[in-house]
């Protein structure tokens, strides 16, 4: 499990998430929401450890992690998609999964021959491409490859780490129409399994609508409603946090 509790950073005077208490369990996608600027991104960059909380406490199965930095959260279990950042872009699509294969892989592999290695990590990363419907570009060096494709790959690189909680940041942003249902079944996916935690941040309200559990509000920094989406999405809370067509403006 991961917890919030009292979550709150402050820019000069200004709380850009403000006492966010919440708790997030495996086998649940939890959608989080609200208008432009009302935190989302800030909270993620608190609980993956970007960001150094001003206050509260940030636990992943209850252990406090609100100190520690980024890559010690990554390795205690916390995965987030990185919008590029995470590429090796002179690298291939392949490669790039194999190195995530290969830095969660366990002193199991070396009881293998040297080929058979080699030949186990590929066959497991191409597996998670395969899962982002980007097995046809494995040999592509991922500069080349389209936005989109890069999204997905990244997407690979999360499932070859796997992570028991999976942050997606508008995980669809900037693709096209195309590109977007391999990356949302391969979440659909994750939720199935049942073990894993899922975070998404997400403005198009037919993407929360298709794979949210439960939706929480954002606004002004603060946690203004959680719920079950029927009920979330009817209240009048989200419509006021919504007033000015955030809703549908999917991108931030
Ligand atoms: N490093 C920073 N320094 C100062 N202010 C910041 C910083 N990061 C975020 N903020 C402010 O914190 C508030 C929340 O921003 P954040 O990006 O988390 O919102 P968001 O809900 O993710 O918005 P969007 O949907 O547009 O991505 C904004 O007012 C933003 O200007």
């Amino acid at each position: 499990m991961l917890e919030t509790e009292g979550l709150t950073i402050r820019f000069g005077g200004h709380a850009a998430v403000d006492g966010v208490s919440c708790a997030f369990h495996p086998g649940t996608l939890t959608a989080i929401v609200g208008p432009n600027g009302a935190g989302k991104t800030t909270y993620f960059n608190l609980i993956s450890g970007q960001l150094a909380a001003t206050s509260g406490r940030v636990r992943l199965k209850g252990r406090d992690i609100t100190t520690l930095a980024a890559p010690r959260r990554a390795r205690l279990g916390l995965g987030r998609a990185f919008q590029l950042t995470n590429l090796f872009p002179n690298l291939t699509a392949l490669e790039n999964v194999r190195l995530a294969v290969q830095a969660n892989s366990g002193r199991v592999l070396d009881l293998l021959g040297r080929a058979s290695r080699h030949r186990d990590l590929a066959d497991r990363a191409m597996a998670h491409l395969a899962a982002v419907a980007l097995a046809d570009r494995a040999a592509a060096v991922s500069a080349t490859l389209s936005h989109g494709d890069q999204r997905k790959l990244e997407v690979a690189i999360l499932l070859a780490l796997e992570p028991d909680v999976f942050m997606f940041d508008e995980p669809t942003a900037g693709m096209s129409v195309d590109d977007v249902p391999a990356v949302l079944d391969v979440i659909a996916a994750i939720k199935a399994r049942g073990d894993k935690t899922i975070l998404l941040v997400e403005h198009k309200m037919d993407v929360v609508r298709a794979l949210a559990d439960r939706i929480v509000v954002l606004h002004h920094g603060q946690l203004v409603a959680d719920g079950p989406p029927a009920e979330i999405i009817a209240s009048d809370v989200v419509r006021e946090a919504y007033l000015g067509g955030a809703a549908e403006a999917g991108h931030g």
